[in-house]
């Protein structure tokens, strides 16, 4: 085995988190795994990271990237965080993952470098810190997805298999992801910090956040409103680009949502085939906290879940702080609204704004949802002119529909092609159907054949083309009328 130093894998980390006091985190060293083999590397984001390919698909390589060998500046380190999940509080962090340390892009970019599933850390709990083939490579199909999609997301740079097995409901292949980050900040590390910290580590926390993610807003004269009202617009941006794209989250916990303002966390997560807001995709929520059409309010509770830890900060005198962050809490759903109604209307091919527009776009989700149509497939359909076979087409409802909405095309300046443009650029023709993934995983984790997925990535990179090749993964699930089915075992 080569020396790590002759291993020119290109890592430039400057670990700052490392600055937060020691509370915050635990130093801890990967369990080092006994066959790591690379099963996928993204070349495109190593090299935007500065990272040297041919050294990482090297047997060193994987070896680097199951923790086996710890890079020259890595300083492993397990976050502590806690949580609201499924709306109880609960102590939490890195059970099974760690921040191997912040790379510094050539770009000159921070961003986070974390393995998933490097084995167990203090914050385990009961759990063997480790992570199953089939969700990483979920993990990392649809976050790259997202991506391509244009919605804020953590990425996925390689996935290796470890040669062990993990023990879920059966025995699984095991595997480790290495996921990059613009930072794991989360609600949830400051929850942890408002119920066990000092004030004083609080607002290091607030402080750091600020440094790393709202820098614009540093030097205001009430610094931690602007970083609540930061991370609200973020959010609403967010989740509007959610709800147009029909992505639902599925665990859309404290600690599942980001500082940044990135998706993160890929577990029971699905894109939604028939259109339908109750749409509801982890079998274990029961009671469908974390629907489709949930997912806006529940981000409203999650921020002022986040807002809360913020108040000694906000004001010394308590009532107006509590003010000031309800002030603050009650513009997210208008901030959201107003995003969401802008990119459904450029999903309609409009460019200016109506008042009736609303009406126009609740009239054809109801359509929509009574006859159970494809969310992606409908606006599809009406951005390429080729109405399909679809019982909605056929309605008189939806001839009348049609014909408004074109009278308000023609309402507009811009020419048809222009519309028809924008339209393209709005409506993904693509989008990782969840069938397809399950058919994508299944080849490769049962069959070793990783042909399926390497052509669902290609399609899913470039998810606006609308080419020929996109055609099959435009394919309804043969049950689509059925529940969601999950892919078990995390
Ligand atoms: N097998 C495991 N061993 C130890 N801890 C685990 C295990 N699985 C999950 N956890 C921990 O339980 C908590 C919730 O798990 P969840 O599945 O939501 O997160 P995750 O997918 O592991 O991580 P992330 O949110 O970073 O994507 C996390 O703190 C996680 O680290």
């Amino acid at each position: 085995m080569t020396n790590k130093k002759e291993l020119n894998t290109g890592w430039n980390f400057d670990n700052s988190y490392t600055n937060l006091p020691n509370s915050f985190f635990t130093s801890v060293k990967p369990n080092p795994v006994s066959s790591p083999k690379l099963i996928i590397l993204n070349a495109p984001l190593a090299a935007e990271l500065g990272l040297n390919i041919q050294a990482l698909q090297s047997e060193d390589g994987a070896a680097s990237l199951a923790g086996n060998q710890i890079p020259e500046g890595a300083f492993p380190l397990a976050q502590a965080y806690a949580g609201h999940q499924f709306g109880h509080f609960t102590m939490l962090g890195d059970g099974r993952a760690m921040l191997l340390g912040e790379q510094i892009t050539p770009e000159g970019k921070r961003v986070d470098i974390q393995f998933k599933g490097s084995g167990r850390t203090p914050y385990s709990r009961g759990g063997d810190g480790r992570a199953a083939l089939g969700p990483m490579l979920r993990e990392y199909i649809i976050s790259e997805a997202m991506h391509a999609l244009g919605i804020p997301t953590t990425r996925s740079l390689a996935v290796v298999s470890t040669g062990e097995q993990v023990i879920r409901e059966a025995a699984l292949p095991g595997a480790i992801l290495t996921r990059v980050a613009a930072s794991h900040l989360r609600f949830g590390t400051f929850q942890y910090a408002a119920k066990w910290g000092t004030a004083e580590e609080i607002r290091s926390l607030a402080d750091y956040a600020l440094k790393r993610h709202y820098p614009d807003v540093e030097e205001d004269e009430n610094r931690y409103l602007s970083l609540l009202k930061e991370v609200i617009k973020r959010h609403a941006m967010l989740i509007a680009k959610w709800q147009l794209a029909g992505f639902i989250h599925g665990v859309m916990n404290t600690d599942n949502m980001t500082i940044s303002g990135e998706t993160i966390d890929y577990g029971p997560c699905a894109f939604m085939d028939t259109y339908d807001p109750e749409t509801v995709f982890s079998s274990i929520d029961v009671q469908g906290r974390y629907a489709y059409g949930n997912q806006p309010y529940i981000a409203g509770w999650n921020l002022a879940r986040f807002a809360e830890t913020l108040l000694p900060m906000l004001h010394d005198d308590e009532e107006k702080a509590i003010q000031l962050a309800q002030e603050a809490i009650s513009e997210f759903i208008e901030l959201y609204r107003r995003n969401w109604l802008s990119g459904m209307r450029a999903k309609l091919g409009l460019f200016n704004e109506e008042q009736q527009d609303e009406s126009l776009l609740e009239n054809l989700l109801s359509m929509m949802k009574e006859y159970r149509a494809d969310y992606t497939n409908t606006f599809r359909a009406l951005t390429i002119d080729n109405l399909e076979d679809h019982a909605l087409f056929k309605t008189e409802e939806f001839a009348q529909w049609h014909e408004l909405w074109q009278a308000r095309l023609g309402r507009q300046d811009e020419d048809e092609s222009s519309s028809k443009q924008l339209m393209k650029s709005s409506n993904p023709a693509v989008i990782p159907r969840n069938h397809r993934v399950e058919e994508a995983l299944e080849a490769a984790v049962k069959q070793d054949d990783y042909s399926v997925m390497e052509r669902l990535l290609g399609v899913l990179s470039n998810p606006y083309a609308h080419s020929p090749e996109q055609e099959e993964f435009c394919t309804l699930p043969p049950d689509s009328l059925g529940p969601f089915r999950t892919f078990c075992g995390t």
